[in-house]
């Protein structure tokens, strides 16, 4: 595994040490997380259901309380803060508005930080540039922005998603991959320095999940976000990041620089021996963190 930084500094994006979440009930979702993400890295977790990949990115994002340790994330407007008393506010108000699907609910906390969920979550009642333009309007006071400017802005992430054509359709007129990179361009439209995914293109086929890897690559490559994506998918990991921890029982067991990443979609990837050969060792880290597990309880 890497080494952690000693503090955060201009490199890196969040530093977690020995990060510990255990929810009321007593179920342990994070143990002892040690993690340093470097700004503008593309890094998944992957990992079996339960295993604590959404809290840890609930973690990074600051909207998850720790129970011990300490998650350091370089926001400009949080520098140095640790993951305290602040975030249980936040918390609440997260998981209100996660709950109920609301679409913004990162943007309640900070412009900086924006999530993709499997559900693209558009409310219903308004067209595509009133969905992605929604962060801004809620921001507008704080940015001092014209209606004029607001809507520019909304425009030009609609275009980045290739849906000017659909920017005036209702949520109901869209396909599932048009609602994907309406809710894609509500997330960038803020600029955000972190994006975080959680596993946002499970419920598509392979098809669009591919056309909207390519997106995701495309739009990295102009803004340079720090990005975090949780999936099960091994491919998607590999072909979206530049690094893969694989998470089991709330640990990161191993850590795996991509040797296949590159922020170029690269259509034939899947069809080379290197990539066989890398999912195969991705898929042996999860597989041995089972087995070890299960010896564990045996004995
Ligand atoms: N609010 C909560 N209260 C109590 N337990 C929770 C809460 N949220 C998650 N858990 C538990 O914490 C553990 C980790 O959950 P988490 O959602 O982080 O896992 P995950 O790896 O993202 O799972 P999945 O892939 O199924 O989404 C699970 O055992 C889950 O049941």
């Amino acid at each position: 595994m890497n080494a952690l930084p000693d503090k955060i500094d201009a490199g890196t994006a969040v530093v977690c040490r020995d990060a510990t979440v255990t929810y009321p009930g007593g179920v342990c979702a994070l143990d002892r997380i040690n993690l340093s993400v470097r700004q503008g890295e593309r890094l998944a977790f992957v990992g079996p259901s339960g295993c604590g990949k959404t809290t840890l990115l609930r973690v990074i994002a600051g909207l998850q309380p720790l129970t011990s340790g300490v998650c350091q994330r370089s926001n400009p407007s949080q520098h140095g803060s640790e993951n305290k008393q602040e975030d249980a506010v936040e918390k609440s108000q997260y998981d209100e508005a996660h709950e109920e699907g609301h679409p913004c609910a990162a943007d309640r906390r900070s412009v900086s930080t924006s999530f993709v969920f499997q559900q693209p979550a558009l409310l219903p009642w308004t067209n595509v540039l009133k969905n992605v333009a929604l962060p801004l309007t809620l921001g507008r006071r704080r940015e001092r922005s014209s209606a004029k400017e607001l809507r520019e802005r909304a425009l030009a992430a609609i275009e980045e998603v290739q849906l000017t054509e659909a920017a005036t359709r209702y949520p109901h007129q869209l396909s599932g991959g048009m609602k994907m990179r309406a809710s894609i361009a509500r997330a960038l439209v803020t600029r955000p320095e972190f994006l975080l995914l959680d596993e946002p293109f499970a419920a598509l086929d392979d098809m669009l999940r591919n056309q909207l890897g390519r997106l995701y690559l495309n739009l990295w490559r102009h803004h340079r976000f720090t990005s975090v994506l949780v999936t099960h998918n091994i491919a998607e990991a590999i072909q979206l990041s530049e690094r893969i921890c694989v998470m089991h029982r709330g640990s990161i067991v191993s850590e795996m620089v991509n040797p296949l990443s590159t922020s170029k979609p690269h259509e034939d990837l899947r069809r080379t021996n290197e990539f066989a050969e890398f999912f195969g060792k991705v898929s042996d880290g999860l597989e041995n963190a089972a087995s070890s597990n299960s010896e564990r309880a045996s004995s």
